[in-house]
């Protein structure tokens, strides 16, 4: 098979050049030589630079993963993620009919801008968009147009809960309507400062703080992460929740941290940039603890968890 030879500290931007003019092969896996990366081409394609040829394993071709479920739901509210909008009205439908507890359902159109908001169209039921959702003993109010949230993390927020250890200061980058923050608050006796840059996220993390009865242990922090978090901390430990584009945000993020403190990193990527940014991470002096997938996201990619330690 023909690759494309490039070095390390080019491969991001590369990869992301082949994916986007079309000679990458999707369909193989990134192969790394020394300090070297190479990346497979599809037949046909020349891309300028040195073009080597490698025997390949069977296992270095990409699986068809399967993609998510349908639909979520946040309190009372159901969310179907199909493209088809004719078949989220059938799906709208028999969600009414099967589930007591739902009384409206929305279609996503998908997630867009820096606030992370969804793309609504209401579907079915009684109209409304704010609810209360609750995971792991804790309650949330949440505007499921306004606000990024996702029930499908509510077991990773109890991880990294049990990871963090009663006295530490916690810093959540990118808080949201603050659910790591509260479930971390409410089990450990830490302080933690929650920023977001969305104030509808900022008003409602306040709204549940005081419904977890929590007022003083959480500090709610509107603003950009890169602005407002320069000269807060040391912390002991950074959740960095912002899975599309983490890395423009790692050196804010290991600048508060520190030596010996953990940072909580999640992205939204494919098994070759996520070998890249584990390199990152070591090239900032960083010791990976734990790499792990947390969910499928596309056909290609999936959501990642790592968690690396400083020094
Ligand atoms: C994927 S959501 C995660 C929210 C939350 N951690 C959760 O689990 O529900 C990412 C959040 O980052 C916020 N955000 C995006 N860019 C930001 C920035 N530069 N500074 C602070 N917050 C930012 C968005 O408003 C959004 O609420």
């Amino acid at each position: 098979m023909r690759f494309l030879k490039v070095q390390k500290q080019m491969a991001q931007e590369a990869i992301t050049e082949g994916k986007r003019q079309g000679w990458m092969d999707r369909t193989h896996r990134v192969a790394h030589e020394g300090d070297f990366v190479l990346i497979p081409l599809r037949p046909g394609h020349d891309p300028p630079g040195e073009v080597v040829e490698r025997e390949v394993e069977e296992e270095a071709r990409e699986r068809p993963r399967p993609f998510r479920s349908s639909f979520d739901v946040v309190g009372d509210i159901a969310i179907v993620k199909v493209r088809d909008v004719e078949r989220a009205r059938e799906i709208a439908s028999s969600i009414l009919a099967s589930n007591s507890h739902v009384s409206a359902v929305f279609h996503d159109a998908g997630i867009s801008g820096t606030e992370r908001r969804r793309r609504l169209s209401f579907l079915a039921g009684s109209y409304h968009t704010l609810t209360e959702h609750r995971e792991n003993g804790i309650r949330l109010f949440v505007d499921v147009e306004k606000v990024y949230f996702s029930p499908r993390l509510a077991t990773e927020r109890m991880r990294v809960c049990n990871r963090v250890a009663d006295g530490e200061r916690v810093l959540d980058m990118f808080a949201g309507i603050g659910p790591f923050s509260i479930t971390i608050a409410r089990y450990r006796r830490c302080s933690v400062t929650a920023v977001d840059i969305n104030s509808d996220a900022i008003g409602l993390m306040r709204r549940n703080i005081e419904a977890n009865r929590l007022l003083g242990r959480v500090e709610p922090v509107l603003g950009d992460a890169r602005e407002v978090v320069a000269g807060r901390g040391p912390f002991d430990s950074v959740i960095m929740n912002l899975p599309h584009s983490p890395d423009e945000f790692l050196d804010v993020g290991l600048s508060v941290l520190r030596e010996g403190g953990k940072v909580f990193y999640y992205r939204i990527c494919d098994l070759d940039t996520l070998y890249l940014t584990m390199e990152r991470f070591r090239e900032a002096g960083c010791q990976i603890l734990e790499k792990r997938k947390v969910h499928g996201y596309s056909p290609r990619e999936d959501m990642y968890h790592i968690l690396a330690r400083k020094g």
